[in-house]
């Protein structure tokens, strides 16, 4: 697993962008009220997803769609900027992948440009560059509107790309195994789901998100490849909520990789025992230390938060002297924690079981990435743990 590298907590949180991208209105729902939709369009039609991080992990994807002046394709590309390089697709094909996209582009250029004005005074986008934009179709001559990629004059690189058929190689999915394999995950750096993740692919991009279903929804949309859910715990039982996502969405378990949880209590710098008046968490960390937090004399209110990391980013982000976390060491070094006490979780043998889901096969890919998994067991992968649900 591409470890990221541990972020001061005062640095700028880092981001995950797809900057100036063109690409075509998927099967995207703005099932999220967010009212913090991450992907706006600029003024020049890009879509920019903003703001993907530990503070701000993968939002809900929403679009809005407004009318459009122009569209010149241009490439998707996604950004992390713990490093500086952009996220490569596994198995050299980095540019067809790239190519897919840019195809992709003229699909949405076809969707936006019926939502054109009907402006068209500049000639800027008539084949043949005139004004009145007539265009000849089967020899007559029509004035309906082909809806035609614009052609930069000039600019035949450009045009090559911009003209290139899409092909089936381009539609099939995004590439299963080696290294920079994109794997979702809900919370931020540092949550337990960071590491199942990383355990479950090693050397794989981890792609926080701020809620289950983005997780779900960013595989679906090719942003991710993978997504690694907890649905078991020894100690709080099943987590129902998903396995519903897991029945309502497209993807498919190909394994499961169970994790030995180890919570820490956390706060800032200097701040004891005494001191602390609350404790926040993830649910099912507060359930699995409830036992150890008495033990401990804590005298503290427990308040539920979307995740364990979350927890100790948001003690560090307000300068919380009157709050524990309970978390990882991991969360502790990334958000500048002290651990105020080590392994408080009441079964010392405290493990969540988490599930791998990759979207969908689609007729005659199953064989494919049915012998990814029997690899894994074949190499002694996860340490025996993985299973087939399939
Ligand atoms: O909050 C996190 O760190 C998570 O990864 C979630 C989660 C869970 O949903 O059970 C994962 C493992 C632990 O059991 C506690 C929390």
């Amino acid at each position: 697993m591409l470890l990221i590298p541990p972020v001061r907590f005062s640095v700028k949180s880092p981001l995950i962008l797809i900057k100036k991208t063109k690409i075509p209105i998927l099967s995207l729902s703005p099932s999220s009220s967010s009212s913090s939709s991450s992907i706006k369009r600029n003024k020049d039609v890009s879509l920019t997803m903003q703001a993907i991080s530990p503070s701000s992990p993968l939002k809900s994807l929403l679009l809005t769609r407004r009318p459009l002046a122009r569209v010149t394709p241009k490439k998707l590309s996604v950004h992390c900027i713990y490093r500086s390089d952009p996220i490569h697709f596994p198995n050299g094909i980095g540019s067809s992948r790239a190519d897919w996209q840019t195809s992709c582009a003229i699909l949405a250029s076809r969707v936006v440009s019926q939502e054109q004005p009907t402006d068209k005074s500049n000639g800027d986008y008539g084949i043949d560059g005139s004004a009145d934009h007539v265009a000849a179709v089967n020899g007559h001559k029509t004035s309906v509107d082909l809806n035609l990629v614009p052609l930069n004059k000039g600019s035949s690189e450009d045009n090559n790309k911009a003209m290139k058929p899409l092909t089936i190689t381009d539609l099939s999915p995004a590439p299963m195994h080696g290294s920079h394999l994109r794997v979702a995950y809900q919370g931020v750096p540092g949550a337990y789901s960071e590491a199942a993740a990383g355990k479950a692919y090693p050397n794989c991009e981890s792609i926080p998100c701020d809620q289950f279903e983005v997780a779900f929804q960013v595989v679906e949309l090719w942003v991710a490849d993978r997504v690694v859910l907890p649905v078991e715990n020894s100690l709080g039982g099943s987590i129902h909520r998903n396995y519903d996502l897991l029945l309502r969405h497209r993807l498919h378990i190909v394994g499961e990789v169970q994790l030995p949880v180890h919570h820490c209590l956390l706060a800032l710098p200097g701040v004891r025992k005494e001191n602390i008046t609350q404790v926040i968490s993830h649910p099912q960390a507060l359930a699995q230390c409830e036992l150890s937090l008495s033990k401990l004399g804590l005298n503290a209110a427990r308040e539920a938060v979307d995740d364990t990391a979350g927890a100790a980013q948001h003690i560090a982000a307000n300068n919380l002297r009157d709050t524990a976390a309970i978390a990882s060491a991991r969360a502790a070094e990334l958000y500048g924690l002290q651990i105020l006490a080590d392994g408080i979780q009441d079964d010392s043998s405290n493990v969540t079981r988490f599930v791998k889901d990759r979207e969908e096969e689609e007729e005659g890919e199953e064989g494919d990435w049915k012998g990814e998994e029997e690899e894994e067991e074949e190499e002694g992968g996860e340490n025996g743990y993985f299973s087939l649900f399939k």
